[in-house]
């Protein structure tokens, strides 16, 4: 191929005029052009589909004034994955355009595959944004490359040294602003699910919802220092006390220094373990305790998600109980229409969906230092689709720092999505006869 584009005049190729004309000793013709490898477009030799094309509406979806939900799929393995990808991407983004004035968008849709410009451009690009690995804070070590398994050894129960004893029981107690389910939240939660109205325009929602999401450095700077003041007061009491040597009993407790110091080192971090360990408890409590110690100006501000509303909840419940406080202050939680949260909570246990929302309006989760997904191993669409969306936001925040906790079962394989991030594996109590 080399040699004939050799003797090929570059003048002519140009569409320039070559001087020489006749004369030119190189070729007057443009040359055949390297053909790419689309093979990937063939359908199947048993003459089925390249792709099907999949339309849902999901409950309470409000179609024609909300878009359906699009997917590609293709029982064709050279199909590549991006290819489905860039399509479902294409034909959301149409379907969005046409909710907007309520149209109805199956045909539409259908239409558009017929569009054979569009769509052979779309095929063409083997390449996805969500294909390409999201780059680690710290670049990895030859080390890394493989899944990082960490067995620990099982749990004795000793008492840790730095645990200070016989403290006085400090009496004043911190009053924070408690805001809990008030109407401005259920009409705000009401808003983001609320319909595209005609005259409404989409530009206009994405500001509204922008709005929302604002986030003031400054205002939470001042609130964080008085975050710090009031955990020294609590971590004094005798409530506290008596509910850190419970929590002191979970087998999460004693891998405590592991898991900061590879959240430290990682981006992203599998923690995996039996159910009742404590992960769900514990973990955002180390997170949030490690930067209490530090200087206010670094203190972390948590989204843990829960699958299920009622966990949300309790879970919530459970660890503003161990932190001798109400819920509402430092640790919150946030499900669809209801919330208890205020401008001190940086510790907020909220569903899937409702994190899935806040991503809409606030796609780099301004303010929030850690994402946590628990229960990632359940598998359910939404938590999927929210990894996919994370892996997005890594890399435009790279300092943001994601935990998925597991179940034993698939750690693996979440780590292998996460470009073989480490694994830290809690092991469960054990019991001597
Ligand atoms: N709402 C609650 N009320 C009382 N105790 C609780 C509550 N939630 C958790 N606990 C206690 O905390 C311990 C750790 O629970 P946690 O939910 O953190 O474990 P886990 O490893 O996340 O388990 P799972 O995967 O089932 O959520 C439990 O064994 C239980 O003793």
């Amino acid at each position: 191929m080399k040699s004939d584009l050799r003797n090929i005049c570059r003048f002519f190729v140009a569409g320039k005029t070559c001087r020489f004309g006749s004369k030119c000793r190189f070729k007057h013709e443009v040359p055949k052009q390297i053909l790419k490898d689309t093979s990937h477009l063939n359908a199947n030799a048993d003459s089925s589909y390249l792709y099907e094309l999949e339309i849902r509406f999901p409950k309470d979806n409000q179609y024609p004034y909300e878009p359906p939900l699009v997917a590609i799929h293709s029982l064709n393995e050279d199909f590549p994955m991006a290819c489905r990808l860039h399509m479902a991407e294409y034909l959301y983004e149409k379907a969005l355009r046409l909710a907007q004035t309520g149209e109805p968008a199956v045909y539409s849709l259908v239409t558009c595959l017929e569009d054979e410009h569009d769509i052979v451009k779309l095929l063409a690009n083997t390449h996805h944004r969500f294909s390409i690995p999201p780059p680690f804070i710290q670049p990895a070590t030859s080390e890394s490359k493989k899944p990082h398994i960490i067995i620990n050894k099982p749990l004795s129960f000793e008492k840790p040294s730095h645990i200070p004893e016989g403290r006085k029981e400090q009496t004043i107690i911190a009053e924070v602003n408690k805001i809990t389910q008030t109407e401005e939240d259920e009409v705000d939660d009401l808003d983001s699910e609320a319909v595209v109205i005609e005259n409404e325009s989409y530009v206009n929602m994405k500001k509204k919802q922008a709005k929302k999401y604002s986030w003031n450095p400054k205002s939470f700077q001042a609130e964080n220092a008085k975050i710090c003041k009031h955990f020294r007061i609590k971590k004094a009491s005798k409530v506290y006390h008596a509910m850190l040597q419970e929590r002191m009993k979970l087998p999460v407790w004693q891998q405590q220094d592991i898991i900061l110091q590879l959240m430290a080192k990682y981006q992203v971090l599998v923690v995996c373990g039996m159910t009742g360990c404590g992960k769900t408890t514990q973990i955002p409590q180390f997170i949030l305790d490690a930067s209490l110690k530090g200087s206010s100006s670094c203190l972390a501000n948590i989204v843990c998600t829960q699958p299920r509303r009622i966990s949300a909840i309790s879970v919530a419940e459970r660890v503003a109980q161990e932190r001798a406080e109400r819920v509402g202050i430092s640790v919150g939680y946030q499900i669809r229409l209801e919330s208890v949260k205020s401008l001190a909570t940086r510790l907020l246990y909220c569903t899937t969906g409702v994190l899935l929302r806040r991503l809409e309006g606030d796609c780099t989760l301004q303010g929030v230092t850690h994402v946590i997904v628990d229960e990632v191993h359940e598998r359910t669409e939404e938590s999927d689709f929210l990894l996919l969306v994370l892996k997005n936001v890594m890399s435009k925040r790279p300092d943001l720092k994601i935990l998925l906790m597991s179940a034993t079962v698939n750690a693996e394989l979440f780590s292998q999505y996460f470009s073989d991030c480490p694994i830290v594996h809690i092991p469960g109590h054990t019991f001597s006869c």
